[in-house]
């Protein structure tokens, strides 16, 4: 088991006591995703690029540090040099599965862009290690297939369109779901039994059409979470509850499928060229809106950084404090929202989120262990299931968090 728990520094001056996520517990979660998901997704790069000698010995080297090493620093060479030591907190030097869990993750991510020279000049320079699996998915009939539906959605009124392609965005998130909107969903807006918490009509009170808001999204996974995300974007900026919308995605490649320019370039172009008429008019409107600076990108060195949002810096903080509200999608940015640690899981979200700048709403399927702002009943009824909730994205949160900016 792990040493010191070194505290990260809290938001406010309200004690946290609550216990950082570690990987060192064999069995856990976060234990199995060092052991088993980080060697085969190794294993899945040397299949899926060429790499010669170098990259084959870099990442041999990664995968023995990670098993018995203690992290080592980047290269004093490297561009981003200071910025990861400005950003470590004390964990260079010792074992990765002692170290927190977010941390570790997120520089295993830098150091195997490294190991793949992707920082480096050469050949390699530039050369997204995750693209062959991007690729994949975004070429797959599937996203054809739960593109068609916005067909259909056409016919809906803009209230029941919107509630679709907010679930599907959320769902995307599990990246297997997208758009698969049976016609019964389409308006029905029943309780989602797989929902554990549901404050999307507190999300829509926060963006009533015809108000000149300002929409952030954060994006998560490429594909086919991405889609579903512009998809969503447009619809705001279309009915008019969002005047501009910026789209925050990673400055690099990251956790496997996580979403950069690259990738909305080339979702947008999935989109002009799908065979459903809405899809392409969708894409194309996006495209305009990207023209017309409706619809900005940005990508923050931040959304790479190992620690929690409420450690952002000032230019990012202004810019969440600046919109109407920012819309985080996914597990990790969920992680790093309330922080990555076992809270009790009726923490309320609010005491969570206040040191957001801004309003902030969070999409996210179910993958790893923290989860806040449960009522009790529905903790109650989680547990007697016996299954695992927490991690395995079978459920689903719309949580916001629409004061804003209470800690100053
Ligand atoms: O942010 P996402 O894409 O929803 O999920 C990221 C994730 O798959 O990666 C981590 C484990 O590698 C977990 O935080 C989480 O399950």
């Amino acid at each position: 088991m792990g040493g010191e728990v070194k505290a990260v520094p809290a938001p406010d001056d309200a004690p946290v006591d609550a216990p950082v996520i570690r990987s060192d517990e064999p069995g856990s979660f976060a234990w199995e995703v060092w052991a088993k998901r980080h060697p085969a997704l190794v294993q899945r790069l040397r299949d899926a690029s060429p790499y010669g000698p170098d990259g084959h010995r870099a990442l041999d080297a990664l995968l023995a540090e990670l098993a018995d090493g203690v992290i080592e620093p980047l290269p004093a060479g490297a561009h981003d040099h200071e910025r990861w030591r400005a950003w470590d907190r004390g964990h260079l030097g010792t074992s990765w599965f002692a170290a927190p869990f977010l941390w570790a993750e997120s520089y295993f991510y830098r150091r195997l862009l490294d190991a793949v020279g992707y920082f480096a000049p050469g050949p390699w320079q530039g050369v997204d290690p995750f693209a062959p699996f991007k690729h994949a998915e975004l070429a797959g009939p599937a996203v054809d297939d739960a593109l068609a539906v916005l067909d259909r959605l056409e016919e809906a009124d803009p209230a029941a369109r919107g509630a679709a392609l907010l679930r599907a965005a959320l769902w995307g998130n599990r990246a297997d779901l997208g758009f698969r909107i049976t016609a019964g969903d389409v308006g029905a807006g029943g309780a989602d039994p797989a929902l554990v918490a549901d404050d999307s009509a507190l999300l829509w009170s926060l963006l009533p059409e015809g108000r000149p808001a300002e929409v952030h999204l954060v994006a998560d996974n490429a594909g086919p979470e991405l889609i579903p995300d512009l998809v969503l974007l447009d619809h705001l900026l279309r009915s008019g509850r969002a005047r501009r919308a910026v789209l925050h995605v990673k400055p690099h490649p990251y956790y496997v499928s996580d979403a950069t320019m690259a990738d909305v370039a080339d979702a947008l172009r999935r989109l002009r060229r799908a065979p459903g008429r809405s899809a392409a008019e969708t894409g194309d409107r996006l495209w305009r809106a990207m023209a017309g600076g409706e619809l900005e990108v940005r990508a923050h060195p931040f959304f790479c950084a190992p620690l929690p949002y409420a450690e952002m810096p000032g230019d990012l903080r202004a810019e969440f404090a600046a919109a109407t509200v920012t819309v985080m999608k996914g597990d990790l940015n969920y992680r790093r929202l309330v922080d990555d640690r076992h809270w009790p899981a009726t923490t309320p979200f609010t005491e969570r989120t206040a040191h957001f700048p801004g309003p902030v709403a969070a999409l996210r399927t179910l993958k790893s262990d923290v989860i806040t702002g449960l009522d009790e009943a529905t903790v109650t009824t989680l547990e007697s299931g016996g299954l695992p909730w927490r991690t395995s994205g079978t459920h689903a949160l719309v949580q916001v968090d629409a004061r804003g900016g209470r800690d100053g």
